[in-house]
């Protein structure tokens, strides 16, 4: 392993893996090595480019805005979905099309495929087993009673793709996601391939089905990967510790001849593995001679702060770059509002802070400053299960998704989720219905939002008609949930607000804050740290290096032993907020 500084060149020629912490110039020393490519390289032409693959959208605009406009057209920037859609679906999906029952006619790009009454019903009934299908899960009982059927269309949602033990790929569903079909997932299991053609069949593809696709297109079809060679001289993958089993054969599949490969990555901040990915596919990642390089300096963090991770993390011990001294980090002990109150009283009302939290619930009451204490972050869940009519609900958490989106300032998915409502309509009547209707939720949005969630439905009953209530569990939940506890548990597509959670900040890359107030579930991260094993601990490791200058962290409360576990392991302030005098 050679230690390089995030300035260094290396060889164009030879396939590489780079492996360094948080803020050590990854983004940076990938944008330069594109450019240094771009310069020195005698096998780029005008048709022939570099592929750079990140994870989101939102890491794509940021390198080929850091790239510039003049070298943007030789370099191909995409994520791994959008790249193996353009370049081997697109193009070759005809060649399995038959086999797998796919209409190449109608697809139009992959999105997430939600399962259907129609689709699940053709296939239980024609199911392979279906005669092993007995009582309590005949067929019938799995479409219509409640619970079964809602625990098969999770189940469904959830089915992934995965290399047997004799290297081929299988559809396997997820035991943690069958709930009370639990009994029967195995039986259903054996015949997922006929419940996947039924959606392909509809020109229904999934960012999964891309991968799986394109690995059977590739490995069948060698000349397949002879094109992308003769494309692509250089392949650079970043954030690679993200990585799906997958995409890593592909990957491997290319560099065999011809293309130079190289990754970037920090095993530590892999943090999606409920979306496939698999910290030792980035540990084991090797190629022929391949060089290998890690940067050790750390340029975003005060000197406080880089002792912090450095005494979380075991592997690397990072250099301090900047050699900025900067406040110790503080434990805050309390309420964590009263945290980020603590926090402006301290430096002042005008400073910002960027509070990151694990839930979706707790970074959405941060942005109102609600007290979490009475929060239920399962709420949106219960009121699935409590409302059965499935178009009122769909149209009140729409209408809710839209509202909050606009407050954020994210008018554009606020007018796609509106857009849902009016789905009937020519596009122009959908989006001038969906904007007034918008304008109307925006500006009373003062006499709902601290009432029961039932005159949130009467004012949008009157601009969009919907099903009256019996008595009953439905009725109940309206008139007894308010809208704005039922808000919190939304998912924000985009949250550019100061208060988001740590799986979001990680998506916008390069993300870095003065000041980060940490919100975590639990403190076990600090008490018995296990960056290596335990992706929660590398969760908050994420959000804590996100901090440039000043870190804080906020939990309700600690046992005697632990903190003084705490206080003997870091150099941190700890302050009980019980005990700090409240200013009035
Ligand atoms: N060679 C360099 N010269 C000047 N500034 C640099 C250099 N390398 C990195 N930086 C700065 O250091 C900070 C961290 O860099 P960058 O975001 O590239 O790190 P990273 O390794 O991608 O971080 P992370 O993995 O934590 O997202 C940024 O503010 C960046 O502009």
């Amino acid at each position: 392993m050679i230690t390089i500084s995030s300035s260094n060149c290396i060889g164009l020629e030879q396939h590489f893996k780079v492996t360094a912490g948080p803020g050590a110039g990854k983004t940076h020393w990938l944008v330069n090595h594109i450019k240094n490519t771009v310069k020195g390289s005698l096998r780029l032409e005008k048709t022939r480019k570099i592929a750079c693959i990140t994870y989101t959208n939102v890491a794509v605009e940021t390198i080929m805005k850091r790239l510039g406009t003049s070298i943007a057209n030789r370099v191909e920037i995409s994520t791994i979905h959008s790249f193996l859609y353009k370049h081997v679906i697109k193009p070759y999906l005809f060649l399995i099309a038959n086999e797998f029952n796919v209409n190449v006619e109608k697809i139009n790009g992959h999105e997430t495929v939600f399962p259907q009454r129609s689709i699940v019903e053709n296939w239980l009934e024609n199911h392979s087993r279906r005669t092993d299908l007995k009582h309590p899960n005949t067929v019938r009982q799995l479409q219509f009673i409640d619970d079964k059927k809602k625990s098969l269309w999770v189940w469904l949602s959830n089915i992934e793709y995965k290399f047997n033990t004799y290297g081929h790929l299988e559809l396997v569903g997820k035991k943690d996601k069958a709930g009370s079909i639990s009994k029967v997932a195995r039986i259903l299991e054996d015949d997922l391939l006929s419940y996947k053609k039924l959606n392909w069949a509809r020109g229904k593809i999934d960012h999964d089905d891309i991968l799986f696709f394109s690995y059977v297109l590739i490995t069948r079809n060698p000349f397949i990967l002879k094109v992308l060679r003769a494309k692509f001289p250089y392949f650079f993958l970043d954030e690679v510790q993200d990585t799906n089993p997958i995409q890593t054969k592909i990957i491997k599949l290319i560099a065999d001849e011809e293309s130079i490969v190289g990754v970037i990555g920090d095993p530590a901040q892999s943090i999606y593995a409920f979306q496939g990915a698999n910290i030792e596919e980035f540990k084991k990642f090797q190629l022929e001679n391949m060089a290998e390089y890690q940067i050790l300096e750390n340029r975003r963090s005060s000197n406080q702060i880089i002792d912090l991770l450095n005494k979380i993390r075991m592997d690397i011990m990072q250099d301090k770059y900047k050699n900025v001294d900067e406040d110790l980090p503080t434990l805050f002990i309390g309420d964590t509002v009263d945290a980020y109150k603590r926090i402006k009283d301290i430096y002042g009302e005008d400073s910002v802070i960027h509070t990151l939290s694990r839930d979706n619930s707790t970074a959405n009451a941060m942005k109102t400053l609600i007290s979490l204490d009475g929060i239920d972050s399962k709420l949106l869940i219960k009121f699935q299960e409590c409302d059965s009519n499935s178009v009122r609900l769909r149209i009140i958490i729409s209408s809710i998704e839209a509202v909050e989106f606009a407050r954020i300032g994210d008018y554009k998915n606020a007018l796609e989720k509106m857009r849902m409502l009016f789905t009937g309509l020519s596009e122009k009547e959908q989006v001038n219905k969906s904007i007034s209707l918008l304008q109307v939720l925006l500006n009373t949005y003062s006499t709902y939002e601290s009432e029961a969630i039932m005159d949130f439905y009467n004012i949008l009953k009157l601009h969009n008609p919907m099903a009256g209530f019996k008595a009953g569990v439905a009725k109940d939940f309206y008139n007894t949930t308010s809208y704005k506890h039922l808000s919190i548990c939304i998912n924000f597509k985009e949250d550019i607000s100061e208060h988001r959670t740590i799986h979001t900040i990680h998506k916008a890359k390069g993300d870095e804050f003065e000041t980060v107030l940490l919100i975590p579930n639990s403190l076990d991260f600090l008490i018995n740290p296990n960056i290596e094993n335990d992706e929660e601990h590398r969760i908050y490791y994420v959000g804590l290096s996100r901090a440039k200058s000043r870190l804080f962290i906020a939990f309700p409360r600690v046992q005697k032993k632990h903190l003084k576990l705490i206080e003997e392991k870091y150099n941190i302030k700890v302050e009980d907020l019980s005990k700090v005098p409240k200013l009035v």
